[in-house]
């Protein structure tokens, strides 16, 4: 069955109802236009991947403005045409420099079909190429894992609505990056994005339940709250490590969030606030709720969305390709002799269990960068032991099985430990994905 993008053909030229009727039976939608003024009002209103050029014209002028046409365009083209047309120089250029293909009329319906089917096929696989290109450029979250792709996903969800966010996940996994790709994807995304370290507001003064006016290093907390507050007015306000706040200050955001408004000391009136606060943390929250550690009240304020982190070795598919991120990053940190990374150096980061995430694999690069003496980095230069004996070809098995058990485990967590699901996320059919676990020890 066929899931791609619909099916749409931009048909321009002569219209012939055997070729109509023949494509609208293969399931084709087809916007039929005599000419290219018409075809370029139907691409300014419909999303088209494929045209189909039909032309019985032999005159070098025409092809040439075919040839502009179809170079202008985003579309994959096909063209039907006379054998006699090849004759002219602007029909052959178009042909071999601007088509996908091209067939002779009279039209042989099943080859034509197939080469649709082809050409269609292309068109999404370009979509495709430029969907990801846009998502990684405006948000800078690199990574094509499925888990990656998924959050990608999850944060233009998330970012439509104003509620508040959690981001969950362990430290380096890449959180302030995601609270920010929501920040940047959301209608705020021309106010500010305010980062506050709820760590740093940590004092012993505070109360749990302060009653009445704040003192000393308890008020200057607050004080400074209420500032990060009043500084993402219009914006984004994203509270690092919020399991870090003080309970006084706990009770006091609640206040804040409820009230939308703040009170600034020596001020007879409160300042209204129009913030989106995205909340993150590496602990569980809704244990640290229900075992009084965290206020519940809270916790169910901050948590109406929620965004969890996919650690990086439950997407191994991502390293090599943060890897040549941070390496391009530090480019004018790095010895100009410096060529990349040996076949080693991408084994050990393939093998490595990364405790410390995205973070940690952005140290080691730039450690790297800076520390390589040869022309390729080795694995002793991200700070690996280099294992004596192993050979660079059973360090790079050792790393494809790490990489697939993981990958697996990853993917049958997400699932629920639906082993039908799994196997259609990883592309591979339940019998493989049955022998893969029993090759890996990983048990249903
Ligand atoms: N997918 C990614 N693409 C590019 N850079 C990333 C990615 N994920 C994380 N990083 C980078 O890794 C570093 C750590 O990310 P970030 O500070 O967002 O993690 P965090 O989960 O908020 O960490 P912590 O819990 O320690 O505060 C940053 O330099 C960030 O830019």
């Amino acid at each position: 069955m066929d899931s791609g993008p619909p099916r749409r053909l931009l048909c321009v030229g002569q219209r012939l109802e055997a070729l109509q009727a023949g494509l609208a039976q293969a399931g084709w939608q087809v916007y039929s236009v005599p000419d290219f003024a018409a075809a370029e009002r139907t691409l300014r209103d419909t999303s088209i991947t494929v045209g189909l050029l039909v032309s019985t014209s032999e005159d070098e002028a025409a092809w040439a403005r075919a040839g502009e046409f179809v170079q202008a365009t985003e579309l994959v083209w096909v063209a039907l045409l006379q054998r006699q047309a090849l004759r002219q120089p602007a029909c052959l250029d178009l042909v071999l420099g601007g088509l996908f293909d091209h067939h002779h009329l009279p039209p042989d319906m099943p080859r034509l079909l197939a080469t649709l089917g082809h050409a269609h096929g292309l068109a999404a696989l370009r979509q495709e190429r430029r969907n990801l290109a846009s998502e990684q450029a405006d948000v800078g979250i690199v990574g094509r894992s499925p888990a990656t792709r998924q959050l990608l996903a999850q944060i233009r969800r998330v970012a439509r609505v104003d509620a508040p966010v959690l981001v969950q996940g362990e430290s380096g996994t890449g959180k302030e990056l995601a609270a920010h790709a929501i920040h940047l994807c959301s209608p705020r995304r021309d106010g500010p994005f305010v980062a506050l370290d709820c760590g740093s507001l940590q004092s012993p003064l505070f109360p749990a339940e302060p009653a009445g006016p704040l003192r000393g290093e308890a008020a200057a907390g607050l004080q400074h709250l209420g500032g990060h507050l009043q500084a993402a007015n219009g914006g984004t306000l994203f509270l690092d490590e919020v399991a870090d706040l003080p309970p006084g200050l706990q009770i006091a955001l609640l206040r804040l969030l409820q009230e939308r408004s703040i009170h600034r000391p020596g001020s007879a009136q409160d300042i209204e606030v129009d913030v989106r606060v995205i909340a993150a943390t590496h602990v569980q929250l809704e244990e640290a709720a229900r075992a009084g550690r965290f206020r519940q009240d809270l916790y169910y304020r901050l948590s109406v969305l929620h965004l969890q982190m996919p650690p990086l070795r439950e997407r191994p598919q991502d390293i090599a390709l943060l890897a040549q991120h941070f390496y391009a990053l530090y480019a004018h940190e790095r010895r100009p002799g410096l060529r990349g990374f040996s076949r080693g150096a991408l084994a050990s980061l393939q093998a490595h269990a990364w405790p410390g995430n995205v973070r940690e694999l952005n140290n080691r690069i730039r450690r790297a960068v800076v520390m390589a003496s040869r022309r390729l980095i080795r694995p002793e230069d991200l700070g690996f032991e280099q294992a004596p004996s192993l050979d660079p070809a059973d360090a790079l098995d050792m790393a494809r099985t790490a990489a697939e058990r993981n990958a697996i485990l990853a993917s049958l967590r997400r699932a629920g430990s639906n082993v039908t699901q799994a196997a259609r996320e990883l592309g591979i059919s339940r019998m493989t994905l049955y022998r893969l676990m029993a090759k890996h020890g990983i048990r249903h």
